[in-house]
């Protein structure tokens, strides 16, 4: 949808039909954002009752890392607009969907088949950002094997350094790691954990960094009717092993950090083109700032949002890959938490819901995902006040009052 969006009706041949290729908590809100605008939405996940197949219109179950797989669902549901959701899909058959179409019509691919592509493979984005952008990023090598990988840390990335699977997310089967003691371990962690299956590894240069921040970036038609970028507050966030546990908005930043954070999110996002919110990964040290990752879509960090900004970064994300115009401006203080599955169980309950819900300005998400796992993300809590210090002590109190204990 590049301008003047038109929205037709749901289950009606006038339908705006979107499909989502991914249903995890992110892709839920997106939903409920494209609902409340009028589409008509189909969820696609690897599993049934995925959370945002709950509240789709209807859903297909595939695995969308078989190309085959995924252009069977794309002509059977003729969607208007394809948004990809998580870092495993088939995209080299996006790529081939969008240049050639499908059963005749083209749809549109959020926020582009290349970025879709570039950003699933750690060493397409950082290829990209580094030796054609010339952005600043944390010395890196790719490497096969775990001799190549021994040979990469000693040819000059050194220790500390950080192990990841080219393709994954969420810190899945990432090792930061001290010495060479550490290598096979983190070789055979990196092996379990990348999304689809073994394979290559990507090995960074650890930065000591400050703090990080994401800088949600949207691209949307703006007053001209050209596509322009606006950037949403910084979000300033904690990770353990590779994993957001909290998030604050806005994180209070030097002018000079924040201008450069901003700049690299322009350059990124400028290049990688189309219309949506990106996440734009930096980490900053005094006024140094370099530039980690971005996702072509709403970042788990800004599940903040929710509670912050007068639209949320997933309505910005269906505003702008309709065509729609976008504001994204804070509303209050605020910060997230993340509640953990802490049990492997399915059909699990949560006790202490009113409790956490009786904290001042709190809020709340439980995604509804149908089997639990000890560091799976199941939910999180959100509240805003007057400063970020006490908005993340709310958040954090409201996610520990939630307790998950097992269904039966
Ligand atoms: N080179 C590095 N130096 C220092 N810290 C790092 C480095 N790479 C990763 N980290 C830490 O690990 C976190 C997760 O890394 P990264 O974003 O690459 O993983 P991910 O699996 O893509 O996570 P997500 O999907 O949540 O973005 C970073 O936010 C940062 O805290
Ligand atoms: N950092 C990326 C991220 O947070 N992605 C979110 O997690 C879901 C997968 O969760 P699961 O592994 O619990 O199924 C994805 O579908 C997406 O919503
Ligand atoms: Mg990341």
């Amino acid at each position: 949808m590049k301008t003047n969006a038109r929205i037709g009706t749901p289950l009606s041949p006038s339908a705006t039909r979107v499909m989502l290729l991914g249903c995890g908590e992110l892709g839920k809100e997106v939903i409920i954002a494209l609902q409340r605008l009028g589409c008509e939405v189909i969820g696609v996940d690897r599993y049934a009752d995925a959370p945002g197949m709950q509240v789709a219109h209807r859903s297909h179950v595939i695995n969308m890392t078989d190309g085959a797989a995924l252009r069977a669902v794309i002509a059977q549901e003729k969607p208007h607009l394809v948004v990809p959701e998580i870092e495993a899909i088939a995209t080299a058959t996006l790529a081939e969907i969008e240049e050639e179409g499908i059963a005749g019509y083209f749809p549109e691919i959020v926020p582009g088949a290349r970025a879709a592509q570039l950003t699933m493979n750690r060493e397409g984005i950082r290829r990209l950002a580094a030796e054609e952008l010339g952005l600043p990023t944390s010395p890196y090598r790719f490497a096969d094997s775990l001799a190549e990988l021994q040979a990469a840390i000693d040819g000059g990335i050194g220790y500390p350094c950080v192990i990841k699977p080219v393709m994954s997310s969420s810190g899945k089967g990432q090792s930061l790691i001290k010495s060479a003691e550490d290598v096979t371990t983190a070789w055979d962690y990196a092996q379990a954990g990348g999304r689809v299956g073994a394979g290559r590894v990507i090995v960074e240069g650890f930065i000591d960094f400050d703090y990080e921040i994401t800088q949600l970036t949207v691209r949307a038609v703006g007053a001209s009717g050209a596509v322009e970028t606006f950037f949403c507050e910084p979000i300033g966030h904690v990770q353990v092993n590779g994993d957001y546990v909290e998030s604050w908005q806005p994180m209070a930043m030097s002018a000079v950090a924040l201008q450069k954070s901003r700049d690299v999110a322009r350059v990124i996002t400028s290049n990688l083109g189309g219309h949506g919110l990106f996440g734009v990964e930096l980490f900053i040290k005094g006024n140094d700032v370099w530039f980690s990752e971005v996702s072509p879509r709403p970042h788990d960090t800004g599940l903040v949002t929710l509670a912050t900004q007068r639209l949320s970064e997933f309505e910005l994300h269906a505003r702008a890959i309709l065509g729609l115009p976008v504001d994204t401006g804070l509303r209050r203080t605020g910060a997230s938490a993340v509640i953990y599955g802490g049990m492997d169980a399915k059909g699990i309950a949560f006790e202490g819901v009113a409790e956490a819900l009786c904290v001042p300005e709190s809020d709340l998400r439980l995604f509804g995902k149908p089997e639990s796992f000890v560091k799976r993300r199941m939910g999180v809590a959100l509240a805003t006040a007057d400063t970020t210090d006490e908005a993340r002590a709310r958040a954090k109190l409201a996610a520990s009052l939630v307790k998950p204990v097992k269904g039966e």
